[in-house]
């Protein structure tokens, strides 16, 4: 049986915002204290290590149910399936639907019944239903949809990634100039000549690294806000990261039994373009060689990291030939991978 990414879609938001616009923003120390030097310095350091120069975000009517249930629409369409044959709604976020200004997720009911019910799907036999797992949360729905799918007891999934993280960030903390909203969305099935899930790989750290994304207190030490946002310890991501990340992929390549030069595509999360290039070096380390020039598509310059919704957007974008000098042909083998909160790291290996 082959199972395949049939159908691609994504929702990016209207809000441009760039660098440029936090010039004003007070930003502090995790102690509350300012920092030394002008926002100009902090802003350039920022787009020197991330590569981040502008960021979407949602607009106020717009919440994370809605952004996937737009995506959802596309990826239907382009798969040219009937919705009421969907087995499943496998929907990853972390923090729900969040009202602008109101920082509590909404998650009752589920996102992916929301999606659903947006989507206007009578057949109660199409199962809905959330799936958190940090960043690789949309990585992870797809391996879940060829498990059912092999196992028989779906046919037919639609796994979708969004967030609205610009509605759980900390003004003052200046790693939230990193986050921005979006969403992607696929339909997974078993149909032949259509592509092929070859191999794929999961783990979750959470021992020393449980908590290196976390929901903390503001920065701010001025006001009475107990409000909790997100916070990480960007530099341990980092250094986790590119200790684990090459090991996970190179694990799962291994599996697949395809040949290192065989790989066209690698579509690595986005969080920071740095950080990106330095995992897939290392990939490409464990195998003597060097990174082949545009092996990795990104697109984090203009969209910043959507969380579970970097991977899908990225791949529906350069699938439709919306990314410059990145295309992807019938045949070739691409991988996915992933690393966020839990931490969590994937991998998957796709043959298009
Ligand atoms: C946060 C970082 C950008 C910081 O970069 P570095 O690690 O290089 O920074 P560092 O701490 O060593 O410090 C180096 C210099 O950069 C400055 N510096 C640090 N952070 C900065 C920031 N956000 N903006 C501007 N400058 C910054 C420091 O003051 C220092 O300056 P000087 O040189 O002057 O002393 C990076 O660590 C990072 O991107 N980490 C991984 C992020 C990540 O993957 N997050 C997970 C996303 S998971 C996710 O997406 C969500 C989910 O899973 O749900």
């Amino acid at each position: 049986m082959k199972i395949a990414i049939t159908g691609t879609g994504s929702y990016i938001p209207t809000e441009v915002t760039k660098n440029t616009d936090f010039l004003d923003h007070e930003f502090l120390n995790d102690d509350g204290t300012p920092f030394n030097h002008p926002n100009e310095v902090i802003i350039q350091k920022f787009e020197s290590i991330t590569g981040i120069k502008e960021r979407r975000y949602a607009t106020k009517n717009i919440n994370t149910s809605n952004m996937a249930y737009f995506a959802a629409e596309k990826a239907i369409a382009d798969a040219g399936i009937d919705k009421e044959e969907l087995d499943y709604i496998i929907f990853a976020h972390n923090f729900g639907d969040v009202t602008e200004g109101k920082g509590q997720g909404d998650t009752l009911p589920s996102l992916a019944t929301r999606v659903k019910h947006q989507l206007k799907i009578k057949n109660p036999k199409c199962v809905a239903y959330d799936l958190m797992f940090g960043c690789p949360g949309w990585l992870e729905g797809i391996i879940q949809a060829n498990a059912f799918i092999k196992s028989g007891i779906a046919k037919k999934c639609l796994v979708i990634g969004a967030e609205t993280l610009s509605r759980v960030v900390d003004k003052h903390d200046r790693d939230s100039m990193i986050y921005s909203d979006g969403a992607g969305a696929t339909i997974v099935e078993a149909k032949e000549d259509s592509g092929q899930i070859l191999a794929h790989n999961s783990a979750t750290y959470a021992n020393g690294e449980a908590y290196f994304l976390f929901f903390g207190e503001t920065y701010s030490k001025e006001n009475e806000d107990d409000h909790r946002y997100i916070k990480m310890y960007g530099r341990k991501i980092y250094e986790f990261a590119v200790i684990h990340v090459p090991k996970a992929i190179k694990e799962c390549l291994d599996e697949s039994g395809v040949d290192i030069s065989e790989v066209k595509k690698i579509f690595i999360h986005q969080a920071n373009e740095k950080m990106d290039e330095a995992i897939i070096k290392r990939f490409y380390k464990q195998f003597n060689q060097e990174m082949p020039v545009g092996i990795m598509p990104m697109n984090i310059a203009k969209l910043g990291n959507s969380s579970v919704a970097t991977i899908p957007t990225l791949y529906d974008m350069v699938r439709k030939g919306k990314v410059e000098n990145q295309t992807i042909s019938k045949g070739d083998v691409v991988i996915f991978a992933s690393v966020g909160a839990g931490m969590n790291i994937n991998a998957m290996v796709y043959k298009v």
